[in-house]
């Protein structure tokens, strides 16, 4: 069910993890218990081509063995080139409406949405779940829009109750309950865990606290 996979949803590309190995932090992260894994190979210092490919195929083998779903942000081509389990489209990628027709109806699509109208259009469009934020400031996105608090993910989860949301943005342990309080069904990451010299740990105290904040709700 998708939204139990949307509890810790850990973003990363080869570019966010410093002088670490990326594939050790993703092994790290997922033994630490994340529940889905997009690659996000994006930017100036983003790996292309060939490099692209087999780094993005070494992940999925990761995520396999952990039986954690492998998504692939913005290329939808890439995310079928390696039959991945689903594709996350921002508003200026390619139409939600044409990834959906290309996927077929069992791969995952997400969309990223930053108002109610986006989240009508995309949920039309056969989004699974859509990602709302940044939620507060973020370093990992340069083209990241002003930070609009839970506001919108509020105003979607009352709107469209069945339509799974992922809040992100700046999110971590000290400021992730908002979230989940104003109707995420999770957080999604990238310096929280990516940046973090312990990332099975820090994997697991958010798994944690995510998971004792939506035992309450
Ligand atoms: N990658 C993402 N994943 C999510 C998810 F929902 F998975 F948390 N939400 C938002 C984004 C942002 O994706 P990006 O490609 O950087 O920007 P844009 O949305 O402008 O295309
Ligand atoms: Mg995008």
């Amino acid at each position: 069910m998708i939204k139990n996979i949307l509890r810790l949803y850990f973003i990363m590309g080869s570019m966010n993890t410093q002088e670490n190995d990326p594939l050790d932090v993703l092994e790290k992260a997922l033994q630490g218990g994340v529940t889905c894994f997009q690659l996000r190979e994006k930017g100036v210092a983003s790996l292309q081509g060939q490099e692209k490919y087999s780094f993005a195929e070494k992940c999925m083998k990761l995520c396999q063995t952990y039986h954690v779903p492998f998504i692939v942000n913005d290329d939808v081509e890439l995310a079928l080139a390696l039959n991945a389990d689903g594709i996350h489209i921002g508003q200026e990628d390619e139409a939600a409406a044409l990834v959906r027709k290309k996927i077929g109806p069992e791969k995952i699509l997400g969309v990223s949405v930053h108002n109610v109208e986006e989240a009508f259009l995309a949920q039309k469009a056969g989004a699974d779940y859509v990602g709302i934020g940044p939620v507060y400031t973020t370093s990992s996105k340069e083209d990241a829009r002003i930070p609009a608090g839970t506001k919108v993910i509020e105003q979607v989860a009352i709107q469209y109750p069945n339509l799974p949301i992922v809040g992100i943005g700046g999110l971590t342990e000290g400021n992730l309950v908002p979230v989940i309080r104003a109707g995420g069904a999770g957080v999604a990451l990238i310096s929280a865990i990516a940046s973090s010299q312990d990332p099975r740990n820090q994997a697991k105290q958010l798994r944690d606290k995510i998971e004792q904040v939506l035992e309450k709700e």
